[in-house]
């Protein structure tokens, strides 16, 4: 199957599970791959035939300033759920990473996959 990327997307968001993270906003960057049969959009050459990248994009950026959950894995999980549930996606793979979390690491983070690869 092919798919749609959407890489090193950063957003800022209410996130940890300490006292002094909830009063703050935190930087998140956020792996897609979304599963997506290409052809249609190729053949037409026509963006309503595919998964629009800038509008999944805005609309991970809506949801990121408007939660504030403890951990990236809610997070992940949540946004993983309304994604597929927004715009029909049937399978993803989802990176949320939190620079600086740990300062001996690069970065942290969890790595979900989520529905069903036809
Ligand atoms: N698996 C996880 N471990 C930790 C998380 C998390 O969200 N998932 N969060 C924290 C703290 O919020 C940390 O990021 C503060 O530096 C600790 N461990």
């Amino acid at each position: 199957m092919d798919r749609v990327l959407i890489e090193g997307l950063a957003v800022e968001t209410v996130i940890g599970v300490y006292a002094w993270e909830r009063s703050i906003r935190q930087r998140l960057v956020l792996d897609l791959e979304l599963a997506t049969d290409i052809r249609p959009a190729a053949a037409d050459d026509d963006l309503a035939h595919t998964l629009d990248y800038a509008a999944i994009s805005a609309c991970i950026g809506d949801f990121a300033a408007h939660s504030a959950f403890q951990l990236v894995e809610t997070f992940a999980e949540r946004l993983a759920a309304l994604l597929r549930e927004e715009f029909a996606i049937a399978w993803l793979r989802l990176s949320v990473r939190k620079p600086g979390a740990v300062a001996e690491a690069s970065t942290v983070g969890v790595r979900i996959e989520r529905g069903q690869l036809t």
